[in-house]
């Protein structure tokens, strides 16, 4: 890249959060016209703090930044798009009823050039889209979009404003295998076009795949910068996380067998606008894990919160360890043994304006009371624990969870669950977000908890994670199950050609 223009140049940045945080530490990075760089480290290291101060989010303590050859500091978000630095968040800012041009020319007070009305601004939308391969309609809806498509209508809004550089939070998290393709196209042809691009995943793969360089950073340090091709997956783990990986799964011979869970029949809400789905029938026994394979949308998550009781079952029942709890509320049910760790870790997961030590108690309140009054110092013992096992990067217990990085807050909910010793672990997306080194910590607690006794049913669009952990695996599409595989028979073919739509006896085993 010697001859490569540089387009950013990042010097010494350092921020701090009071007294306590140090997240970004004399910080160099370089980024050069039509490159793609992967931003790697693991969760807490700062990466998302570095890229925010790029966009303006955050205002470093300390350090300087030139783009363009020009030494800049961006107040805000709007003012870092107008010197062209665009950022793809994993939450879209897209407003639902409104339709691709709409959004687009929302909120601009200074129209591109060449989009001086909603007419132009379409003519425009539509050459930019074909020029990239974004297969955008300018007069759909948000609303009608999948999540790919509209992942593509925020680069689109970013190429729309004139972004030179293109910063994307993990935005192959909630992305299938396919979708993921077709945005590295997108992404290759904007690098020919000579944007430049950061990437910030957890996913070794897709490094490798798509990125030229790849910074990777340690504990708010840039620890090393290498070339994608003269590096290797293996080295750039030792580099992230300072030792190699063990992701094998110690499996002991099920204990027991007994019957943990039993849905009978079981008829859940179908999503709004979606069509009915059939019921479900399904045995879960302690000292299993019982893997949920589907592509995200396909009524996993309906079907893990009706058990947990945040959705009404609409009829049929659920039965735990005999005793029958469909019509008992959630905090009943996680009384009576259900953990439960939902996909959104922001949302349901966690509350995230109170402290850690909050959230360990929360729906646990109970345990924690000694003659009517919370014990604190029982739940500073439990959260500091669910610190210590889970390895949750943070200055203390006392800090508001909803600072904490994206994987250290998943951390904190899963191991708040799992600490609980529940009979019956409900766990949908429990590595989204992690880093390569957490997921190697979730992944052992989850076959820990299995081998203890608990029954799991994990659902996961990852299937490489469903069938590392798995004893059976169970296919989900349109909100049927398509058949349950031993562990022994699964196999990707297999596994994918249920997950599009087809049975467990159409496909050979
Ligand atoms: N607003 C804030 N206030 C206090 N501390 C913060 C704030 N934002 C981030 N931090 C802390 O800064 C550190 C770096 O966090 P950051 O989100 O940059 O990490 P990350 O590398 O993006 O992690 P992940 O992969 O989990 O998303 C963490 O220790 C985090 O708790």
């Amino acid at each position: 890249m010697t001859n490569a223009i540089t387009l950013l140049r990042m010097q010494k940045i350092t921020k701090r959060f009071g007294a306590s945080v140090l997240a970004n530490d004399k910080i160099d990075f370089d980024l050069h016209a039509g490159e793609v760089v992967a931003l790697l480290g693991e969760n807490g290291a700062g990466k998302s703090t570095l890229m925010n101060i790029l966009y303006g989010l955050y205002e470093p303590t300390e350090g300087k930044i030139e783009f363009s050859g020009v030494q800049t500091s961006f107040r805000d978000p709007a003012q870092a798009i107008e010197h062209g630095i665009g950022m793809i968040h994993q939450e879209f800012m897209l407003v639902e009823p409104f339709t691709v041009a709409e959004n687009l020319l929302m909120g601009t007070t200074t129209l591109p050039a060449g989009a001086e009305n909603l007419n132009t601004a379409r003519q425009l939308i539509r050459e930019i889209s074909t020029e990239y391969g974004l297969q955008v309609d300018p007069d759909a809806r948000i609303e009608d979009l999948s999540v790919g498509q509209r992942q593509r209508v925020e680069i689109l809004k970013l190429l729309f404003r004139h972004a030179k550089l293109l910063i994307l939070d993990e935005p192959t998290a909630v992305l299938t295998p396919q979708e993921t393709d077709a945005l590295f196209e997108v992404l290759n042809r904007l690098r020919s076009n000579g944007h430049a691009i950061v990437i910030v995943t957890h996913k070794m793969h897709e490094v490798m795949a798509i990125s030229d360089r790849v910074a990777v950073m340690r504990a708010g340090q840039m620890v090393a910068t290498v070339n994608t091709s003269e590096s290797t997956e293996a080295e750039l783990v030792r580099l992230m996380v300072g030792r190699d990986l063990d992701l094998s799964v110690d499996r002991t011979e099920p204990k027991g067998r007994k019957r943990a869970l039993e849905l009978v029949q079981l008829q859940v809400e179908a999503r709004v606008g979606a069509k009915a789905t059939p019921p479900v029938a399904l045995v879960l026994r302690h000292g299993e894990v019982l893997g949920i394979a589907g592509v995200d949308g396909n009524g996993q998550t309906e079907l893990i919160e009706t058990i947990f009781g945040l959705k009404e079952a609409q009829s049929g029942s659920i039965t735990l360890e005999g005793r029958e709890i469909t019509n008992l509320t959630t905090v009943e049910r996680r009384a009576a043994g259900i953990g439960y760790v939902p996909p959104d870790r922001r949302g349901v997961g966690a509350l995230v304006t109170l402290s850690i030590e909050d959230n360990v108690i929360l729906g646990a309140s109970k345990e924690f009371t000694q003659f009517g009054l919370l014990n604190r110092s029982l739940a500073r013992i439990a959260a500091d624990n669910v610190i210590d096992r889970f390895g949750v990067k943070t200055p203390d217990a006392e800090f508001i969870s909803g600072n904490l990085s994206g994987g250290n807050l998943q951390k904190l909910v899963l191991g708040r669950e799992v600490s609980r010793d529940p009979k019956v672990l409900l766990i949908e997306q429990p590595t989204r977000g992690l880093d390569v080194g957490a997921i190697e910590l979730v992944w052992g607690e989850i076959i820990e908890q299995r081998n203890q006794g608990a029954a799991v049913l994990l659902a996961s669009t990852e299937l490489e994670e469903i069938l590392a952990l798995s004893d059976r695996i169970a296919v989900m599409f349109e909100g049927e199950i398509m058949g349950i595989v031993p562990r022994d028979k699964a196999t990707t073919p297999i596994l994918g050609a249920m997950m599009a739509g087809r049975q467990l006896d159409e496909v050979a085993v």
